[in-house]
C-alpha cells in the first residue's frame, strides 16, 4: 500500500533531514513514526501524503507514484487518502461541511449522497450544529475534531495523522482514540501516526519508525 524507496529530505531551510529512508507497508499495516521535536516527523508525513516532494527518492501509495510524479494530485479517484496534519488542515474559505464533503466530490461521490455522509460524520463529534461555520468561527479542539470527520468520512485506504492528539480537548480525547484504535484493528487500512512518544498508542499493533536529530536512528530494526 505505502513504499518508500531510498528517501532523502531536507528541511524548508534546506538542512538535510534524512536519507537513505526504505519503508514497504502493506495493507492493513500500522506504522508508528517517532522521534524528538524537530527531527522530520512532519516532513515525512507530507512526503508522504504526497504534498511535499522529497530531495530525492521514491514514494508510492496503492500502486500509485507520487514521487517522482505529480504529488497527491495522481491520487485522485484512485486511492483513498485520508490525514490531519497538527493543525488541522482545514480549508480556511470553506464551511465544515464543505471541508467534510469536497475530498468525497473529487472522489465521484454525488453531491447528495456526500453532504449526507457529511453531515453524519460531523454530527458524530458533536459538531452538527456548527457544520456551515468557517474553520474560523470554532475553537481550535472543533476544527481539529473537523478534520477527523472529514477523514472517517472518507473512509480512506490510507491514514496519516500528524500527533493526533495535539489540540483535542481532553473530552474528546476517548472519541479520537476509538476511531484511531479502529482504524489500527481494520485489515484493508494502512495507518501511519507520528508522535514523538507513543504514549496511549504504546500497545498498537505497529511498527515503529526512529528518527533522531541528523538522520535516522541507527538501531533502527526496519532499515537496510
Ligand atoms: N515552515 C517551516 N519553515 C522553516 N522551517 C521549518 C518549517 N517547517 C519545519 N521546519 C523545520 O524543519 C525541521 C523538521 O520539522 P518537522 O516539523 O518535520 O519536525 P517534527 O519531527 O515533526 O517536529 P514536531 O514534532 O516539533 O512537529 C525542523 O528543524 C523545523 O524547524
Amino acid at each position: 500500500m505505502l513504499l518508500a524507496d531510498d528517501l532523502a529530505l531536507d528541511a524548508p531551510d534546506g538542512r538535510p533531514l534524512f536519507s537513505g529512508l526504505h519503508l514497504s507497508l502493506e495493507p492493513g499495516a500500522n506504522l508508528l513514526v517517532l522521534g524528538p521535536g524537530g527531527c522530520g516527523k512532519s516532513q515525512l508525513l507530507r512526503a508522504l501524503a504526497g504534498t511535499l516532494p522529497p530531495r530525492s527518492g521514491r514514494v508510492r501509495v496503492g500502486g500509485v507514484d507520487l514521487w517522482p510524479g505529480e504529488g497527491a494530485l495522481a491520487l485522485a479517484g484512485r486511492v483513498r487518502l485520508g490525514f490531519v496534519f497538527a493543525q488541522g488542515g482545514l480549508l480556511s474559505n470553506q464551511t465544515l461541511r464543505d471541508n467534510v464533503t469536497l475530498p468525497l466530490r473529487f472522489g465521484g461521490m454525488s453531491a447528495g449522497e456526500a453532504v449526507g455522509r457529511a453531515e453524519r460524520a460531523l454530527s458524530r463529534f458533536g459538531l452538527g450544529a456548527v457544520a456551515g461555520f468557517r474553520p474560523h468561527a470554532v475553537s481550535a479542539g472543533a476544527r481539529k475534531l473537523a478534520s477527523y470527520a472529514r477523514v472517517a468520512a472518507l473512509e480512506p485506504d490510507l491514514v496519516i495523522l500528524d500527533d493526533p492528539l495535539e489540540g483535542v480537548e481532553s473530552g474528546d480525547r476517548a472519541e479520537v482514540l476509538d476511531l484511531i484504535q479502529a482504524w489500527a484493528a481494520d485489515p484493508a487500512r494502512t495507518l501511519v501516526l507520528a508522535l514523538e512518544d507513543p504514549g496511549p498508542f504504546a500497545g498498537l499493533p505497529a511498527r515503529r519508525l526512529h528518527l533522531a536529530p541528523g538522520g535516522l536512528s541507527p538501531s533502527d530494526p526496519e532499515q537496510p
